[in-house]
């Protein structure tokens, strides 16, 4: 086997500005007006996203700055992980107001659809560079479908998956490590009072999107990665004055040592009804390879799949083709519980 995370295909897609998939036939209306030039705006890095209130970073002073979309962006979704352009009040005070005239293009956009069959597509975080999946070894049981399923995710949006494995003083990592270190999916273990420098060196100068179940230890770690993360949430969240613990939308939080982490309260499923079969399977490197045997438009459900056979001649783990299949069916209506 040993395929290598390093090996992925090319970029499949470009993120431009208008990197919003259009339904044919709906609201498509001629731009004819000429948009303003807003020479004057400022940068800004979208750190949370409250009910029409962005928060932006502005990286060259250091301010906070609320905004709100300027009209001319019509529909354009922004999300956490944005880099937009400002104008009109961007002093950052209590009670200014500025407003969003352009986002800039994205470099990945990781996506989910609330289960496997919705239709719609929902954006989560721009221009993330790392998935990280948080697992605990035990207290809740790793659950690997769930790993299996972010993992196609994160091959969708072209973001590079890190698997976080944590309590590691409750059980072994063995396991686990066994059945993704030959994907070639890079994994940290860690614990609660442990050394968190595998995991630091990880996350350094990137931005990462941290994914998992509720009680894996996602807060432990966000807390202890990012000294009074509590703080800085209640900060990017001045209109409703939230923390963390309640607020369900994704939060960009600063390293101190450089770098971004994005927490993901609200994220509890990963749908997957946005992604081809394609990419599924690309998704599962031990298994792609053997589905060259099967008929053509084979679902990889039935008894005419060749996958069968490639797993039992020993080319992947059986449990991982019926992760395949639990994820497949899962498309077609099944349901897919770990
Ligand atoms: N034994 C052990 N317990 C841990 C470890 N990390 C976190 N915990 C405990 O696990 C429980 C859940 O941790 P949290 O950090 O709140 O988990 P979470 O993923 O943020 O959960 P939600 O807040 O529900 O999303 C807490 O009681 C932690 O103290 C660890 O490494 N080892
Ligand atoms: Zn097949």
């Amino acid at each position: 086997m040993g395929a290598d995370a390093g090996g992925r295909p090319l970029r499949r897609r470009e993120y431009d500005e208008d990197d919003v998939r259009v339904r044919p036939g709906k609201g498509s209306r001629p731009r004819t007006r000429r948009r303003p030039a807003h020479e004057n705006a400022v940068a800004g890095f979208v750190v949370a996203v409250d009910r029409g209130r962005y928060t932006c970073l502005s990286p060259s002073t250091g301010t906070l700055i609320t905004a709100m979309k300027a009209r001319e962006l019509g529909r354009k979704g922004i999300v956490v992980g944005d880099r937009v352009a400002l104008v009109g009040d961007v002093s950052g005070r209590p009670d200014s107001l500025a407003r969003v005239v352009r986002v800039e293009p994205r470099t990945s956009m990781l996506r989910r659809t609330a289960d496997d069959t919705d239709d719609v597509e929902r954006p989560v975080v721009a221009n993330a560079d790392q998935l990280v999946i948080v697992t605990a070894l035990a207290d809740p049981e790793p659950r690997p479908r769930m790993i299996d399923r972010v993992l196609v995710a994160a091959y969708d949006a072209e973001i590079d998956p890190l698997l976080c494995l944590t309590k590691a003083d409750l059980a072994s990592p063995d396991g686990l490590v066994a059945l993704y270190a030959p994907l070639g999916v890079p994994y940290v273990v860690v614990s609660k009072g442990g050394s968190l420098d595998g995991l630091r060196t990880a996350l350094a100068d990137r931005i990462s999107v941290l994914v998992g179940h509720s009680g894996v230890g996602k807060s432990t770690l966000v807390n202890a990665l990012v000294p009074d993360a509590d703080r800085a949430v209640s900060q990017v969240n001045p209109v409703t004055g939230r923390g963390r613990h309640t607020s369900t939308s994704a939060v960009a939080l600063e390293l101190p040592g450089g770098g971004w982490i994005i927490d993901t309260p609200g994220v509890r499923s990963f749908g997957l009804a946005h992604v081809s079969m394609e990419t599924v399977l690309a998704a599962f490197p031990d298994l792609a390879p053997g589905s060259v045997e099967c008929p053509k438009g084979c679902n990889h459900l039935g008894e005419e799949c060749a996958l069968d056979a490639w797993a039992a001649a020993g080319h992947a783990d059986p449990a991982r083709l019926v992760s395949l299949r639990r994820l497949l069916a899962s498309r077609e209506g099944a349901p897919d519980e770990d």
